[in-house]
């Protein structure tokens, strides 16, 4: 059930409190109340994802942000980003930042995981034990125009989540791909990028089916919301865990205190096994931040009183800088006319609601390309290749055919465009979310620090210099007219650095903010099965445990550690029963 008002429960003591109905937090809800003995409660900031079709329909995703369902963060001035203020969008409604995602569908390479079970000294991390909780989280169906795309099906799983290629052919898709077959070596074509190696151009896997968006919430959370034993109150935050007493000096956080305004009653709810925190990259560190666990000094000089001194609470906040290269291009084909011409996109729309059909079927992307910097690249001067391993990328491509305004620039009134998308998927920039004020409904100081490192900039250069180098090949010919705006005049590494730091964003793949580590290390907040160092009763599960930034799109990972946090937790409650899988 779904209640909007904590004095609408009829019970204040669960077995779980979950924190965030996000994309972790939903998989716990469903898996935990899977044994009817069991009862959960999720608690969830943000508001309900019904009738928003700026949610349901894929082309729509990129209007989700900055609308009521997005925390609507904006970071600190980045010196990286010529001091630029950026938009930093994460999901404020049931399913979290899988219900405003740009739906693109990335396992990790197993090296990625492989390096997971290094930095955590855990086995239990390496691909191996990780693939058959990857295999639960989704499952391969057909895109929207049904046609049999290049997939391994065999790689993929049995899980809610439906994952599909695109249903919408763009004039775009050929040329990509067979631009990548012509020029091979780093452009080299691969076939399905979800079978541990993570590099190569591709055809776009997405969270999509039928052509709808799968979240956490239509995957995980929907079949299960008549189950009896489970309890989600939307339009509330988790506003301090209270702890009440000690076990050998540790203490113990099951209370958890909510309320629905900064100046609205507050109400305790008691956990009697855990409270697992899926707040997310800023939610997490930020209800620890306010509960007194975190770094000693800073805690204490905003007044609150500190319990746990974890220093590295909000610290190594990591992410991928995104920047977009706009071509002027031959072709009346483009969506740009679909987004100025208001009775084209409902038209666009009819089609879509209509037969389930068209453009509004995809993401606004087709292909996608993951890229190792060259082995003899400057970037690597100073500093060996960050990567995890020899199938990881450093560096991303997407295929946009139309403007994507996601930068700096707005759509132009006129015009035809492609949109390169490049990302660096390999930073080794950190930075950090703080406390600015003890009233837990003020936002903390969100700093991504994106680009302050020389590699990072160095490797953004490089995938200017790579886009330059994959639309000069022959399929590009005639239908690229010229580079748009300030790329025109970014022809020098100076001029293309100028351009990198006027018009970077990010990708929105933040994580790391409660980092995961081995149990007896200073360093780190969770050890690695996600318990919370120097406390009890309290688990993190979300995107902000990442020991090191993935280098591919997070989501499909965020979902990995959630199953595999279900096995953790079930085995330490001796909770019972897993269900057969839905589909
Ligand atoms: C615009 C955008 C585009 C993206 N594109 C992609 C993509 O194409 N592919 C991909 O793989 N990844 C993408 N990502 C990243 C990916 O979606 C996230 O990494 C992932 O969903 C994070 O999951 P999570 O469970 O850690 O947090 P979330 O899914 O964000 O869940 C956290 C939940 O906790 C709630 N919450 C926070 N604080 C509190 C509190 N105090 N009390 C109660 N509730 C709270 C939030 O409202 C939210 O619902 C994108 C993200 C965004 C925002």
């Amino acid at each position: 059930k779904v209640f909007y008002a904590p004095q609408e429960l009829a019970q204040y003591r669960y077995d779980f409190i979950i924190v965030g109905a996000g994309t972790a937090g939903n998989v716990l809800a469903n898996r935990l109340s899977e044994d009817p003995q069991v009862s959960v409660l999720v608690v969830e900031a943000g508001i309900s994802n019904r009738d928003n079709l700026d949610i349901v329909v894929p082309f729509l995703g990129v209007a989700a942000p900055g609308t009521s369902v997005d925390w609507n963060f904006t970071t600190l001035p980045q010196e990286g980003l010529n001091n630029r203020s950026i938009h930093f969008a994460r999901g404020f409604v049931l399913g979290g930042s899988s219900s405003i995602n740009l739906l693109t569908w990335n396992r990790g390479s197993n090296d990625l995981w492989d390096r997971w079970s290094e930095l955590t000294d855990d086995e239990e991390w390496a691909w191996p034990s990780i693939e058959p909780y990857y295999l639960k989280t989704s499952h391969l169906v057909p895109p929207a125009d049904d046609t049999s795309g290049e997939v391994k099906p065999s790689t993929h799983g049995f899980g809610p989540v439906e994952v599909s290629i695109s249903g919408f052919p763009t004039e775009l898709d050929d040329r990509v791909l067979e631009t990548s077959h012509l020029i091979g070596g780093r452009f080299s074509f691969t076939k399905d990028l979800n079978t541990g190696k993570t590099l190569g151009f591709s055809h776009l896997q997405s969270s999509i089916g039928n052509g709808t968006r799968s979240s956490s919430a239509t995957a995980y959370l929907d079949p299960v919301l008549y189950r009896d034993n489970l309890d989600v109150l939307v339009s509330t935050r988790a506003t301090k865990l209270i702890t009440d007493s000690t076990n050998a000096g540790i203490p113990i956080f099951r209370t958890l205190e909510i309320a629905q305004s900064s100046n609205g009653a507050r109400y305790n709810i008691t956990a009697a096994k855990e409270i697992l925190l899926c707040g997310g990259v800023v939610g997490t560190p930020h209800l620890l931040l306010l509960s007194g666990i975190g770094p000693k000094n800073e805690i204490e000089s905003l007044g609150i009183p500190s319990i746990v001194d974890l220093p590295d609470v909000g610290k190594h906040l990591a992410d991928h800088p995104l920047l977009p290269n706009y071509f002027s291009v031959n072709s009346s084909n483009t969506f740009d006319e679909v987004l100025r011409n208001s009775s084209l996109f409902n038209e666009t729309l009819d089609e879509w609601m209509a037969s389930g059909q068209g453009l509004f079927v995809d993401p606004p992307a087709n292909t996608i390309g993951f890229m190792r910097l060259p082995e003899d690249s400057i970037a690597f001067n100073h500093q060996p290749n960050p990567a995890s391993g020899p199938l990881s990328a450093n560096t991303e491509f997407l295929f946009v055919d139309g403007f994507a305004a996601l930068g700096a620039l707005q759509q132009p009134a006129i015009g035809n465009f492609l949109t390169v998308l490049t990302a660096l998927v390999s930073p080794t920039s950190r930075g950090s979310i703080t406390l600015q004020s003890i009233d837990p409904f003020t936002d903390p100081l969100i700093d991504p620090a994106l680009l302050t490192t020389e590699f990072d900039v160095l490797a953004m250069v490089q995938t200017m210099k790579d886009v330059e180098v994959f639309i000069s090949a022959q399929p590009w010919t005639n239908f690229i007219i010229s580079p748009f705006g300030d790329l025109a005049n970014a022809t020098t590494d100076t001029a293309r650095i100028s351009f990198i730091r006027n018009n970077s964003v990010t990708v929105n793949h933040p994580v790391g903010t409660a980092r995961m580590s081995p149990k007896h290390t200073s360093w780190g907040v969770t050890d690695s099965n996600l318990l919370v160092k120097h406390t009890e009763g309290l688990r993190i599960v979300d995107a902000s445990i990442f020991p090191q930034i993935p280098e591919c799109h997070p989501q499909a990972l965020v979902y990995t550690v959630a199953e595999r946090a279900v096995d953790l937790i079930k085995q330490a409650h001796g909770v019972g029963i897993t269900l057969p899988l839905v589909h």
